[in-house]
């Protein structure tokens, strides 16, 4: 059965709004920062992570953001364009904003974390009037991404582009996405991310992102269905809460859930698992494949990407994905 509709006679699959910025990933792994001397460059940023993932899928992508006039912001935009993703939406700052940077630190497979470089960036700078309508309205589906809405003027560019999605009938998925050094206090938080929410079709976030919203409500247990259910009042048809390694949960408006477990991985570090669980999974959604069938793509798609140095240069074809579970079928991959 599927729970969201697509125009599917439109030209363009997929197109992403947030930010674009570069990882610079711990090339020396198993150490601290302060003892890692080298780090190798990748293009960055949750919905960029996404949407390459989504391209390397075969949907045809394209991205809104903007990037710093410099030579990663070049960088990132030629990026961009090798992995076939429409860049005619990406502004170039004309202000000095600078690109956002995030240090890896690799301590353990299990112990990893970012160090953020994020004062003035040319992502938050994104202005409403440089959304691109059109752009939306010839999409099948618009992912927006938490982060997106921590400051003016992005904030209200991803509020303008959510009311274009709507009016054009643009599926809305929402990854959580959730980054505390962007904001300003939990309380802004919560109240953003639940007013952006309440107008998607598809929500996807951790357990502990979407605590993050619920900040201001009774959910002592932390129970995933009463979570899910409040968003089925709203716009919500899937609400998907992931679990790290012990798998995920999607529920649908009909009151059923929908389980995936994770896969066996030689976990190298952990982020950039939720991206490329949310490019695979949003994929099959729109392959019209069984909730339980998108979440497993997803899963493997993450599996991969943490057995890899990077999150967005690992980004894997549909024939890597499939090789990977029929490798896992065969019990040949092992959990590290
Ligand atoms: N250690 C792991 N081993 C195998 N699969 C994993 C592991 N961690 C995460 N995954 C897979 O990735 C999916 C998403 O992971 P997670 O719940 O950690 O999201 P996230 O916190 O958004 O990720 P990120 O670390 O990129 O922010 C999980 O549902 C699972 O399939
Ligand atoms: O989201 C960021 O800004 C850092 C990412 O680029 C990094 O790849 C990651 O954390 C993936 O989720």
């Amino acid at each position: 059965m599927s729970y969201v509709s697509f125009h599917t006679d439109r030209p363009t699959d997929f197109v992403a709004i947030g930010r674009l910025c570069i990882d610079l990933n711990a090339n020396e792994i198993n150490r601290p920062m302060e003892e890692t001397m080298t780090f190798t460059k990748y293009v960055g940023g949750s919905p960029a992570n996404i949407s390459i993932g989504m391209s390397r899928l075969g949907q045809k992508t394209a991205f809104i953001g903007k990037v710093a006039n410099d030579q990663m912001g070049r960088f990132i935009v030629d990026y961009l364009k090798r992995n076939n993703i429409e860049t005619s939406n990406v502004v170039t700052d004309q202000t000095g904003a600078v690109t956002g940077l995030a240090f890896t630190e690799i301590k353990s497979p299990a112990d990893c974390s970012i160090l953020m470089y994020r004062d003035q960036v040319a992502d938050l700078l994104l202005e409403p009037s440089e959304v691109q309508e059109e752009l939306i309205a010839r999409s099948k589906m618009l992912l927006i991404s938490g982060t997106a809405l921590a400051k003016s003027p992005s904030r209200e560019a991803v509020f303008l582009a959510l009311q274009y999605a709507k009016k054009h009938g643009t599926v809305v998925a929402f990854d959580i996405d959730y980054r505390p050094y962007t904001w300003t206090s939990e309380s802004e938080t919560a109240v953003y991310y639940n007013l952006a929410a309440e107008k998607c079709d598809i929500i996807i976030g951790t357990r502990e992102e979407f605590d993050t919203m619920e900040r201001f409500e009774s959910n002592a247990e932390h129970a995933d269905q009463v979570t899910a259910k409040k968003w089925f009042d709203y716009s919500a048809k899937i609400v998907v809460i992931k679990h790290g390694k012990e798998g995920s949960i999607a529920y649908t408006q009909d009151g059923l859930s929908h389980q995936a477990q994770s896969f066996p991985a030689k976990v190298i570090k952990t982020f950039g698992a939720g991206d490329s669980y949310a490019a695979g999974f949003l994929y099959g959604v729109m392959q019209g494949w069984t909730l339980e069938k998108s979440m497993e793509y997803g899963s493997a798609a993450a599996s991969i990407v943490i057995s890899s140095h990077s999150c967005s240069d690992a980004m894997p074809t549909n024939p890597q994905i499939q090789k990977y579970m029929e490798q896992c079928r065969q019990g040949e991959i092992a959990t590290s």
